[in-house]
């Protein structure tokens, strides 16, 4: 079976290109076990390109503990540049995922996804709380570069207020009146990833309510640059979210597991 390396901002993938529907997705094991950094490919998550009646193409994602997971907003501008290698767009593409439709636009390196509509910001137990496609608590610290992203995401990941799905947990730091620096603890991967699309999502629209922070927002991620734009609404909630920045193939080879 072939398969594709991607990453975008240091969050990588395996992509398939399972058009012809004939990967063992349900395989849980299997699908963990090509993500492992010593006994598979090694990736954050894995990625299927597969056939829809009504759009370019479905993104089917799984995290890399191998459960499909929800919304992956690096994984997305992965998938559609995957797609535009495969020359199945030109420039413009409309594609479906676990959370409903999305439109991206590629223009050189750059991949412009566009994110699903957010209902709100939520408190729970003193806790930001959003979800942007995937369920993510926002926190803004001081000293993010010392910060144990992994003791204390782990923490709030695990913590019976976010039981029984979990969540995802970004720690944020103010960089200047633009920008901020984002690490996050990624549910799944349950480890720090180098950035996580849907996660610096969160942090762009918390950093506007809570800050006000005007759009579009720079975001430093461990793994690159990425920007966030939108529309926030009178009732709380966001429109036109757009997430954007590169992504790119690193490799491709044939799995023999
Ligand atoms: N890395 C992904 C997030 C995956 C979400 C996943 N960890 C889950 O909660 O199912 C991103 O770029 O948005």
């Amino acid at each position: 079976m072939t398969f594709f390396k991607y990453q975008g901002t240091g969050n990588d993938f395996v992509l398939i290109d399972d058009r012809a529907g004939t990967f063992p997705a349900s395989d849980q094991a299997y699908i963990e076990r090509l993500c492992h950094r010593r006994f598979g490919i090694g990736a954050d998550g894995l990625i299927l390109l597969r056939n829809d009646p009504a759009y370019d193409f479905k993104m089917v994602y799984f995290n890399a503990d191998g459960a499909e997971g929800s919304m992956c907003g690096n994984g997305g501008r992965c998938i559609v540049r995957f797609a535009h290698d495969l020359g199945l767009f030109a420039s413009e593409t409309r594609f479906l995922a676990v959370d409903g439709e999305h439109l991206a636009v590629v223009r050189d390196g750059t991949i412009s996804l566009k994110m699903s509509n957010v209902t709100g910001i939520d408190n729970r137990d003193g806790l930001t709380f959003l979800n942007t496609g995937s369920p993510h608590v926002v926190r803004f610290v001081d000293d993010l570069e010392s910060l144990d992203v992994v003791a204390e995401g782990r923490a709030i990941r695990y913590s019976s207020t976010f039981q029984p799905a979990g969540t995802n947990v970004n720690f944020a730091q103010i960089v200047d009146d633009h920008t901020v620096f984002v690490r996050t603890y990624e549910r799944g991967v349950e480890d720090e990833t180098y950035s996580c699309g849907t996660g610096v999502t969160a942090v762009a629209l918390v950093a506007h309510q809570q800050l006000h922070m005007p759009g579009p927002i720079a975001i430093r991620t461990v793994g690159g640059n990425l920007r966030v734009s939108f529309r926030a609404q009178a009732d709380g909630s966001f429109e036109g979210i757009h997430l954007i920045g590169p992504a790119q193939r690193v490799f491709e080879g044939a799995v023999t597991i």
